[in-house]
Parts: structure tokens; sequence; C-alpha cells
């Protein structure tokens, strides 16, 4: 098999049975490549392999499989599935049944444990198996005793499943022997002992050599036939099989279709059987397809069905990896590939595992795995794994550790990622409408430095603190221009440290609720707590009314705290960009340097004033002090510090990055052009292994992401100047 066109898309092999009517519906019109030619339907198909009936199991093995075992030597994971219409010789084929003898499995039980293979190799080498069916969707261990009772199934994996050391071909043959007795089989109208389940023999495959240890896995897996009921004559439990049968294999067409497509969503959870073919029906994987068909043409339908079905999966182009190739002085090194997740999870059937074990992750993160075994047979299960964390243990960088981890557990860290921003997106954005809020003594009355903090990309908790510090303050400076207390205030022993001293409007920070909901989410999320200065209030009968207010402004921040808004999911960056683009210096600046130049509101006078006349010309005054500003050649040139001369491309530009820092995978998908679901994935992956992107060219680091990939990133998403 040329490895090279391995890498490019799943062998696909076809495979007809030998004819039992006289005339055959396919045609082999050309050898290399092999083109089989359907003459009733004028259909051609191309494939890797074509075996017609006479070609043999030898031939089958040595073109389609052979190379595959070599790989799992290697590291990488292989699948072969044999794939066809009932009776069509699937089971022959894999020797999952009772000529099992000339199929695939022994002929790849023999490879891997040739004798002379084994004492010739200076490597230590340890093979185990396991042989499972799904039958009516449920698991059963085919080399348990106790083989009748199903397994639960967990996620995408078998927990109790258990795995049997092979030292030798033969040894290995006999539990395949035992586990094919094993199997549900019945007799249908084609097929007298047709296969009712689906079959996974798996062989795990470890190899150490003098500097390093390399793991890989085989899955073989005989599907159970597609059949049509008519033609089957199934009834009663037979009929209930067969649906199920035809449901499972539906959802691996469903599986294929997607992974051609490239779909960012794999339909693995639809069915038992999709759900444990997940590890091995992907494009991580080296997979061999065998689709047996009949060529006779009474079959024509379901050979026509069969041969689609290869077609589609011959599209699926893979990118398989190593699983795992560790150094052996230091296992703690990852050579090559990912860590798989059956080390921590105790699927992995290894032998020397057996005693408490510290693999590669868990030595760099301080963990001890300790498998329990049950010494009666040596099974290591799921279930008998447990943790135990010690965290005082050595501390490694977390970057070494991030490079070990398998991609189900980065998968989960860019997730909880994702979830702690859009947490800080929630708070952010309740802090943000709360600074926003019109009270209804004033419309938005805020200071120039809030509008600074509210327009700043990142908001720290130093500002948060800052601000809801000073809207305290500066509401107790609202009370005490009430000459009635203003005396007594002890406000005025702190105002020098507030610059500004009326500084927020806003009725809702009245009330000393304001600082329930942020407390409450701080506590609750974050850990942290908004110190605030008691401020102190002294109760007038101007309170009372007040209180109304406090009391209704109260139970709106309460809702806003518990309302879960998605910054990343509105439309807030863009808006903005738009804002931040058209900014000009904005009324409410204009109007904050005017109160601070304004007696009245330095809080110096003493005289309770007319808030709505106060308020209403010093607007006029805002906006004629804005119109100079705006037509001042400093406006249009600008200072550094002034956003205003910010150019639309530049703040874009921000906002993009800004997003591609914290966005969640959804957002970046909806709001970023060229970004699928999938790259956004790869952009969450990359901010937690490399720490994030300090400018869009970041972008370039990303695998897979040449310079036409970015040039098309930024001109759909007018990231280039034109
Ligand atoms: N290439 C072949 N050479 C010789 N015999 C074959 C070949 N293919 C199939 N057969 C014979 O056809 C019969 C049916 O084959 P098999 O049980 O493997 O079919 P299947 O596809 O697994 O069917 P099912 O899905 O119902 O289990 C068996 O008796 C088998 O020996």
């Amino acid at each position: 098999m040329p490895m090279d066109s391995q890498k490019e898309h799943i062998q696909v092999s076809v495979r007809s049975r030998p004819l039992l009517s006289e005339t055959s519906s396919l045609q082999l019109i050309s050898k290399d490549p092999p083109v089989l030619l359907l003459p009733e339907r004028s259909q051609t198909y191309q494939f890797d392999n074509v075996f017609l009936e006479d070609a043999d199991q030898q031939k089958v093995y040595n073109d389609a499989v052979r190379p595959l075992v070599n790989l799992v030597k290697l590291g990488y994971n292989c699948t072969v599935f044999a794939y066809g219409q009932t009776g069509t010789g699937k089971t022959y084929t894999m020797g999952s049944g009772s000529q099992f003898q000339t199929g695939i499995i022994p002929r790849a039980l023999d490879q891997l444990l040739n004798e002379e293979y084994l004492n010739n190799c200076k490597n230590e080498i340890d093979v185990r198996i396991s042989f499972l069916e799904i039958y009516n969707e449920k698991v059963f261990d085919l080399l348990k005793s106790d083989c009748k009772s199903p397994l639960p199934v967990s996620g995408f994996t078998v927990p109790g499943l258990s795995t049997k050391n092979v030292k030798t071909a033969p040894q290995a043959s006999e539990w395949l022997q035992l586990g094919n007795k094993n199997r549900h089989t019945g007799e249908t109208r084609q097929n007298s002992n047709s296969s009712r389940s689906h079959a996974v023999f798996t062989i795990y495959i470890s190899t150490k050599t003098s500097s390093e240890e390399v793991f890989g896995k085989l899955n073989l897996v005989d599907l159970a036939g597609s059949e049509s009921v008519k033609k089957t004559g199934s009834k009663g439990g037979t009929f209930q099989e067969g649906i199920n049968i035809n449901k499972g294999l539906l959802c691996i067409g469903q599986v294929i279709s997607a992974l051609s497509a490239r779909s960012s969503y794999i339909p693995y959870r639809e069915s038992t059987i999709t759900s444990i073919l997940k590890e091995s029906l992907n494009i991580d994987n080296y997979i061999s397809l065998i689709a047996c068909v009949s060529a006779d043409p009474e079959d024509i339908t379901e050979t026509l069905q069969t041969l689609d079905f290869a077609q589609r999966t011959k599209r699926i182009r893979c990118n398989p990896e190593v699983v795992a190739k560790f150094k052996k002085d230091n296992p703690e090194r990852l050579i090559q590939g990912r860590t798989p997740m059956s080390l921590i999870q105790g699927r992995t059937p290894m032998k020397r595992w057996k005693t408490p074990l510290k693999t590669p992750i868990s030595r760099s993160l301080g963990m001890t795995l300790l498998p329990l075994i049950n010494e009666r047979d040596s099974e290591i299960s799921h279930a008998e794994v447990s943790l135990s964390i010690d965290l005082s243990a050595k501390k490694t960088a977390i970057t070494d550790v991030q490079q070990m981890l398998s991609p189900m557990v980065k998968k989960h860290m860019v997730r909880t990622e994702a979830l702690i921003l859009e947490r800080i997106a929630n708070l952010e954005s309740v802090i943000q409408n709360t600074l926003r809020r019109p009270t209804r003594r004033s419309s938005r009355l805020m200071s120039a430095e809030s509008l600074k903090e509210e327009n700043t990309p990142k908001i720290t908790w130093g500002k948060i603190q800052d601000t809801v510090t000073k809207m305290v303050y500066s509401e107790v400076a609202q009370l005490m221009q009430k000459p009635a207390r203003a005396a007594s205030s002890p406000i005025d022993d702190n105002h020098n440290t507030f610059p500004n001293k009326i500084l927020f409007r806003d009725e809702s920070l009245d009330s000393p609720a304001i600082e329930n909901p942020l407390h409450d989410l701080a506590q609750k999320d974050f850990s942290f707590k908004i110190p605030l200065k008691p401020a102190p209030l002294v109760k007038t009968q101007n309170d009372i009314s007040r209180n109304s207010v406090r009391r209704s402004s109260r139970l709106a921040l309460k809702h806003q705290a518990n309302q879960s808004v998605d910054l990343m999911k509105s439309d807030w960056w863009f808006d903005s960009v738009i804002t931040s683009s058209k900014r000009k210096k904005t009324e409410e600046d204009t109007l904050t340097e005017v109160m601070k130049s304004t007696p009245i509101f330095n809080n110096d006078n003493g005289h309770k004033t007319n808030t709505g006349t106060r308020r209403k010309s010093m607007r006029l005054k805002a906006q004629k002090c804005n119109e100079k500003y705006v037509n001042t050649p400093q406006a249009n040139r600008g200072s550094k510090n002034s956003r205003s001369i910010e150019s639309p491309h530049t703040s874009h530009s921000k906002m993009v990055l800004k997003l591609l820092n914290h966005g969640t995978q959804k957002s970046l998908a909806e709001k970023l052009q060229s970004v699928g679901l999938k790259t956004a994935e790869q952009i969450l992956t990359f901010r937690v292994l490399r720490g994030g992107f300090s400018k869009i060219d970041d972008l370039l680091k990303m695998p897979d992401w040449g310079p036409q990939k970015y040039e098309r990133f930024l001109r759909l998403n007018f990231l280039k100047k034109t």
C-alpha cells in the first residue's frame, strides 16, 4: 500500500464474494488504478484495491492490511473495517467467525506475534487484545466467561472491557476462537450463519526501544451486514436485530458523510457502534475499509449502496498521528503524538502498569495512578483506577505539561477557559451596564475617566474596584450637597482623595445593594472581593423617597446579575468599532470637564441646587464645548492619548485582536469571516498553549495557517488597508 497516498485518503478496497449466479453485475475495466464498472447502471468506481472472486485471503491481507500492522508498531492507531450486505463475506474476510483461521485477525496476530520477529527484536514488545460485540445496541465482552451480561458504555468507552495479554500467536488465536464462539449469530434466508452483531477486535501493542516507548492500536471491525427485511425474511427477534443493525449502519454512514464533508460536527453519539468506534473512525487514524459486495445481479441495489458508501469513505482525508511516543529514560518527555487518554482512564491494557504507576502525565502533575488490579484475571478497568493527587509534589512548568496533554484534555481546558472568559464577560457587562445606567434624576453623566475605562479593551479588577469605590463616594458627595448634612459628613475629610468629586449620577448606585451583585458574582466565580470603603450615610427625610427608587434599582441590579449576558455573543465589539471609529470628544467627556470647573459641582457652595435645571444648562454648555472641540485643529490632529484620532482601521484591528484573545468558540466563528468552529477551536487551543495573540500576525503561527489563508482572513475581515 503506498503510504503517501494513505496520508491523503482512507484506503478503500472492494471485495466481491464468489458468484452464486452465472452472470456478474460487476466488471473490472482497469487494473491500475482499479476501476469497477456496473454495466447495468453505466457507472464506474475507482478504488485502491478491487478483489474479485479469485483473490484469496492472503492477497487481501497483504494489500489492504499488512502495511497498517507495520504502522501500528510505529505507534499509530489503525482501523480495518469490513462493510457490506449480509452474506457477502465480511466475517469470512475478517476471520471473526467460524472460518476464522484464514481471515485478517489471525493473520494480523501472526504478523505482530511472529516468533522469529519477537526473537530477533531487541525491543521489549507487549501485546494485549480485547474483543467486544455490539448486539441490539448493547455491548458484550466476548473474552469474558460472563459474556452474556452487557457492559455499560461510558461516553465513548467501555470501562469494564477486559483485555488479555498474549505472548504468542496460537495463544491469541485461542482467545479469538473463544470470542467467535460467543458471538450472536442466527440464520437468515441470505446467510445460514449470519452475524447478528458488530464485532470489534482490538490489538494493543507497546514497543520499548532503548530510547523510547511507543504505543499503537489496531482495531479490526466486522460490521453486521446491511439487510433488507424482505430478502432476509427476518421475523420477531431477528427482525428487531435487523432494525438495530441497519440503524447502526445508517449512523456509520452519517459519520462517514460528516467526515468526508469535513463537517465540524460528527454524529458519533447517535448509536452504540459509532460511539465505540469514535476513537477508530476519525481522521487521526489510518483506516482501511473493505467493502464486501455480491456481484449477483439480484443484489445490484445493495451492491450499489455499498459502492456509494465506499466512494464516500474514500473522500475522507486523514492526517494520522502517532498515538504516543515517550522518551524511555525520561518518560515525561513525549517525543511525538499525544498522551493516550487511556493512560489516565485506566483503559490501557499494558502489563507493566499493573503496579502503582506514574504515567508521564501523572508524573509531571505530581499525580499517582493507582490501578487496583484484579489479580484473578489481571484486568485493569476504568472504574478500578483511582487518582491520588499530591499537589505539593513537583511543580512542572505549565507549558511542559500542556505539551503532554491529550487533545481531549486540551479541548476540556479550552472549554473551561471559554467558560471562564464568558463569566468574566458577564461580570464585565454587568459592571458596564451599571456604569451606563441612566438615573431618574439625570441622564448619563459620566466622568471622562469612567468613559475611558468603558472604552478600554481590557477591564482590570483594579479599575473596577476603583470605579465602584468612586461611585459610592460620589454618592456620598452628592448627599453632602444637602446643607443639613454637609457639615456633619465625614466625606469632607476624605474628599481630597477623590479628584472628581461628583463623578457619577446613577440611581442604582445610591443603594448599598450595589455591593451585592458584584460582590456575589465575585465571591461565586472569582473568589475576590471589592473592598469598598464604608460610605457614611446619614438618614434624612429625603432618603425615604429615595428608598423606593433604591428598592427598584436593587431589584433591577439583582435581575441583571442573575442574567447570563454573553458579551461575546452580542455585537458589542462591532458597536465598539463603530463608536470608537466615529468617536470624537463625547458630550459626557465635555460635560464632566464643565462639571469639574463649576463650583456647584465641586460641592463648595454647600447650597442645594435644582439638579434638572443644572443638568440642562450643563448639557448645553457641553454641546457647545463639544462643537468647539471637534472643530479645533488638535481634535483633527489628535494627541497621543486621544482615542478620537484612532483610525477606524486601527480600532477595528484592535477589536479583532481582542476577539481573538477573548472570544468564545461560538463568537469567533460567528463574528470572524473565514473562521469556522474548527478554526475557532484552533484559536482557543493556541491561546491556551501559546498564551494568546499579541498581534493579528500571530495567526500565522497556528498550524496550517499559510500566507494565503492569512491574506484571505485579512481580506474578508476588512483588516487590509486598501
Ligand atoms: N471470498 C470468499 N471466498 C469463499 N467463501 C466466501 C467468500 N466470501 C464469503 N464466503 C462464504 O459466504 C458465506 C457468508 O459469508 P460471511 O458469513 O462471511 O458473510 P457476512 O458478510 O459476514 O454476512 P453477515 O453480515 O450476515 O454476517 C460464508 O459461508 C463464507 O464462507
